[in-house]
């Protein structure tokens, strides 16, 4: 099976263009990587991975950002503003609190835009513009439009985001509408969103950059090898877990194939693979009820809901990739409520590590697995935070307390303290 963690290195096919190609995950038909748009496998409909004829080692890796991990790329270079490189803060309360050996933030909200998309969409607008396309869009619950938006226009093209109506937090339509994406709000979830900007981009509309498009998932690789590098660089060994909020499941299906590609250059043992821990809303999760039933397909949830407003979403197109990514890893899933998430995102703030509530079900997850005893307290675990507290101005002020009024003199704030 490709998605096998001891998968051989494939050998090179004629399709392969500068020793790049794209590869069916299901019956490994190849596709030259750039001589056509093609987002899934034109035989068999199933997902497509990026593939390289030479992996690097963590000697090739040089530079800072996203861009470090060239060698690792299908380009040098790409449209950037400067993404990755985000900080892996030390949390010594909450990993107290939680009790596991190690706990670390790796706080994605740290990125241009403030999220994890940023790294995606250097790679994905790269790659848009090899292929000579003209407009780019997406469906979104927010981060997704506010990134491409941005690197859009960083790349000079017009932008187009179909986001759910009424179901996506402030800090983000506004990204996307300053940045001068076309927004197009549809009465319906993200699911049906990214239903319409599908056949639109099959119908050579524009390019679609959800993370359905392998390229953008290869930028999202370089989390996976930013944790490695931090935690080789601390403590001289690689995480034993990694615990990550999942809605469409690129980032999930991107770190597995960063871990594979490292195995298969022979960079990391097998049994080193850190464990990938993804983790969902109760309201939205369809992951986690296919990891708990071991089916080997997740069924679309027609209807989810979610203060978490960037995981809300009930058929996660990467479930293909992600779901041998959790298993062969030795990982597990997890739904958390609503309460835990905000409960979290308070536990973060008072670490100083501010996030959007999708960001802190890494950290509500990680505190239930651990209370079950699925997680072990020798563990060294990385929780993945994806957004910023800013994108979700509304979710973060009522999670927070409410500002006080007093009147405009220091005798009445004084006695309003002392009250
Ligand atoms: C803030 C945030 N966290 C988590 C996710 C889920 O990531 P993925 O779709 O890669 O599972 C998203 C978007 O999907 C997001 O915007
Ligand atoms: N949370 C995402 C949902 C879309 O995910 P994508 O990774 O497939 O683009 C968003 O921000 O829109």
């Amino acid at each position: 099976m490709s998605l096998s963690l001891s998968a051989d290195q494939p050998d090179v096919p004629a399709t392969a263009d500068e020793g790049v190609w794209l590869e069916c995950i299901d019956c490994g038909e190849t596709f030259a990587p750039f001589d056509d748009v093609r987002y899934t496998c034109d035989d068999c409909d199933s997902l497509l991975e990026v593939r390289y004829a030479d992996l690097p080692t963590f000697d090739d890796f040089e530079g800072e950002g996203v861009w470090r991990y060239a060698d690792a790329l299908p380009f040098d270079a790409g449209v950037s503003i400067q993404e990755g490189a985000t900080p892996l803060y030390e949390v010594p309360r909450l990993e107290d609190d939680i009790g596991v050996e190690t706990l670390r933030i790796k706080h994605e909200g740290m990125n241009p835009t403030g999220s994890f998309k940023d790294r995606g969409m250097t790679v994905g607008v790269r790659v848009a513009k090899e292929l000579g396309v003209g407009r780019l869009a997406c469906a979104s619950t927010g981060n997704t439009s506010a990134a491409l938006a941005a690197y859009g226009s960083r790349g000079g093209m017009q932008t187009l985001v179909l986001l759910p109506a009424g179901k996506v937090a402030a800090g983000k339509i506004a990204q996307a509408s300053l940045h001068g994406a076309r927004i197009l709000e549809v009465d319906g979830n993200f699911d049906a969103c990214l239903d319409i900007v599908q056949e639109l981009a099959g119908q050579g509309e524009a390019y679609l950059l959800n993370s359905l498009n392998p390229f953008r998932l290869e930028g999202q690789k370089t989390i996976g090898l930013e944790i490695l590098e931090g935690f080789l660089a601390d403590y001289d060994t690689v995480p034993d877990r990694i615990v990550l909020p999942v809605g469409n499941a690129g980032n999930t299906s991107a770190l597995y194939k960063a871990f594979r590609e490292l195995v298969q250059a022979g960079e990391l043992e097998e049994s080193d693979v850190p464990k990938l821990t993804g983790v969902q809303a109760e309201g939205a999760a369809p992951m986690v009820e296919a990891i708990e039933n071991g089916a080997d397909e997740v069924r679309r949830w027609e209807e989810v809901e979610t203060r978490a407003t960037a995981i809300r979403i009930g058929n996660p197109v990467n479930a293909p990739k992600a779901l041998p990514g959790i298993r062969e890893t030795g990982g597990t899933a997890v739904a958390v409520s609503d309460e835990a998430i905000t409960e979290a995102q308070r536990d973060l703030a008072g670490e100083g590590i501010g996030v959007e509530p999708a960001s802190a079900a890494s950290v509500a997850g990680l505190r239930k697995l651990r209370a079950e005893g699925i997680v072990d307290d020798d563990e060294r675990v990385a929780c993945l935070t994806t957004g910023h507290l800013l994108k979700d101005p509304d979710a973060a002020a009522a999670a927070g307390s409410e500002p006080e009024p007093v009147p405009a003199d220091t005798d009445g704030v004084l006695e309003h303290l002392q009250g």
